[in-house]
């Protein structure tokens, strides 16, 4: 051996991981199948989480849409990239088509670095698909979209 510890010390003095990952979930619903529309619904869907979980696009990792099997007129990833996250990896895919599903629904799972526990995550349910997951829904801050 070189005489240096073949791993970083851990422990109460090892220095705090500078990031780690979080992920974030969230959904909304869309007025109709139109272009804009899906647009619309996901830019506010995607704002929300920003505020609400003080994200820093440099930080952003991934974004995975999906869409409710009706909603086939725009890719959510669309609102993305008019947001500016050009350089960030999307993914769009058609949600399972469960009976009674939730229509015109687009869900959104963001993984980003970012110091904030799992605990404090901020999971953002808009609109029609605030019933989806209600356990999820917490007080939306002033000046929300839901205000
Ligand atoms: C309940 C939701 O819809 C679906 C069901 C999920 C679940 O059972 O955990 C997760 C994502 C969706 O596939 C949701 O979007 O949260």
């Amino acid at each position: 051996m070189n005489g240096h510890p073949a791993v970083e010390p851990t422990g109460p003095t090892a220095a705090p991981p500078a990031s780690r990952v979080l992920a974030l979930r969230g959904a909304t619903q869309a007025a109709s199948n139109d272009p804009h529309e899906i647009v619309r619904a996901t830019t506010e869907l995607l704002r929300e989480l920003v505020t609400r979980n003080a994200l820093d696009p440099a930080d952003l990792i991934s974004i995975w849409f999906t869409a409710s099997p009706d909603l086939t007129a725009a890719y959510p990833a669309r609102a993305a990239r008019e947001m500016g996250f050009v350089d960030v990896p999307l993914m769009c895919a058609s949600e399972i088509d469960v009976p009674g599903g939730s229509p015109r629904a687009v869900r959104v799972l963001i993984h980003t670095h970012s110091a904030r526990p799992r605990a404090e995550a901020a999971h953002v349910y808009l609109h029609g698909a605030a019933s989806l997951r209600p356990d999820l829904v917490t007080g939306a801050p002033a000046g929300s979209a839901e205000a």
